[in-house]
């Protein structure tokens, strides 16, 4: 049965139903991570093994957008943490990247592999639904594109399928964040070329598969380190990449650094040991912690704010959602603009001698502020 805290919109599942929801945003309101969230909610189905939370952060600019991950959180409390963090992130990148969209994400508490069921899907599915059109998402960690078909298939509130979607985003934002090298390049070294420079890449996946292409393409000499055997021996032949460990790539001898794994990788304890004087990759969240950016500019290393670089995906999947429809060559332009967005934050960085993600988060928050305000 559908049960809800505080009045807010919702559409009642089924009579049937067995899943539960439970507006929980007072609740994480104790958490350090809850930064105001507009609303948070909790779906449970225990004969379906789900456990879900939606975190809406903000909607000024539009419905909030983001992905739902499938992570066995030890607790509670780290899942929902995991969900406010990530979807106060999309509120910035949809911020800054100009999207009609807020910030939102999801996060399911299940090992992907051993816990995801169709059942699972069948009741999250109805969560979504249930939130009226205030949250879309798609394909994130533990969430493939097949399972975000299945969740379309049953509720228009899933962008990025291939159920008349544009399919897996990952060349998109891989094309996004080469463009967002190039110009990190230009405003560090004065040109924008690749040839002859070494870039270490960390991460082998569907991003930084397809970023080694492009640069590879271009002339760069590639440094990289992935945690599956098969992805490094295939870059040694496909690149002639040089393959170093997971753990020394961040020291790596190079031009530029491209983290394309996981994030947090720039903290205290790494950033002494960059050897780049760049760094710019997809990859989400990467540094520990906010202030992290200041120790980078601190050492002369030029940051490209993850969530502005790598905003090429959300800018696919959003296109989806436009009321006239996907338009791939809009999404090229719109993509194309990462660059500028990029250039700007740098010189406004130079010239206020403030970290690069300070300057970009001033940004987002204007455009925030003067939607809030008009
Ligand atoms: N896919 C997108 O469109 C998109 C959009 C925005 C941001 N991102 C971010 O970019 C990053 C990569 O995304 P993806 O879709 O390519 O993911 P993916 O899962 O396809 O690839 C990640 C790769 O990193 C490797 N890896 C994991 N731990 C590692 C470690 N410690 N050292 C080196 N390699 C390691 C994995 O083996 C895998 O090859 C993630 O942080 C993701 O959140 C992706």
């Amino acid at each position: 049965m559908l049960q809800t805290g505080e009045a807010r919109t919702l559409r009642p599942v089924t009579a049937s139903s067995t899943l539960k929801l439970t507006d929980i945003t007072a609740k994480a309101a104790r958490l350090a991570a809850f930064d105001n969230h507009e609303q948070i909610w909790l779906g449970q189905d225990d004969e379906r093994g789900l456990t879900a939370i939606v975190a809406i952060h903000n909607t000024a600019l539009g419905p909030a957008l983001g992905g739902t991950r499938v992570w066995p959180h030890a607790t509670f409390d780290a899942a929902l943490t995991d969900a406010l963090r990530l979807s106060r992130g999309m509120t910035f990148k949809s911020a800054i990247a100009r999207m009609p969209f807020g910030g939102g994400k999801a996060v399911i508490k299940a090992d992907s592999k051993t816990e995801k069921t169709p059942a699972m899907l069948e009741a999250y599915a109805e969560m979504l639904a249930a939130l009226n059109g205030q949250y879309y998402t798609g394909e994130d960690v533990g969430l493939t594109l097949d399972d975000a078909n299945f969740l379309r298939e049953r509720t228009p509130n899933v962008s990025g399928t291939t159920v008349g979607g544009s399919g897996n985003p990952s060349p998109v934002t891989a094309l996004g964040t080469f463009l967002g090298v190039k110009a990190a390049l230009k405003h560090a070294r004065g040109s924008d070329a690749v040839s002859g420079l070494r870039i270490a890449v960390q991460g082998l996946g569907s991003v930084g598969w397809s970023l080694c292409e492009q640069l590879h393409s271009e002339g760069a000499s590639l440094i990289v380190a992935d945690i599956d055997a098969a992805r490094v021996a295939k870059a040694r032949e496909a690149f002639g990449a040089e393959v170093v460990e997971t753990e020394t790539i961040v020291a790596a001898e190079a031009d530029l650094f491209a983290p394309c794994a996981l994030g947090g990788v720039l903290s205290a304890d790494t950033i002494p040991h960059l050897k780049a004087r760049i760094v710019a990759g997809a990859a989400n969240n990467q540094l520990a912690r906010h202030e992290d950016a200041a120790h980078l500019m601190r050492r002369g290393v030029l940051y490209a704010p993850d969530y502005v670089i790598n905003a090429g995906g959300l800018i696919n999947v959003a296109a989806e959602l436009a009321p006239e429809g996907y338009d791939r060559a809009e999404v090229m332009r719109h993509v194309a603009l990462i660059p500028e967005t990029l250039m700007d934050i740098f010189q406004r960085a130079e010239a206020e001698q403030r970290p690069t993600n300070d300057i970009a988060q001033a940004i987002a928050e204007e455009r925030i502020a003067q939607a809030r305000a008009a």
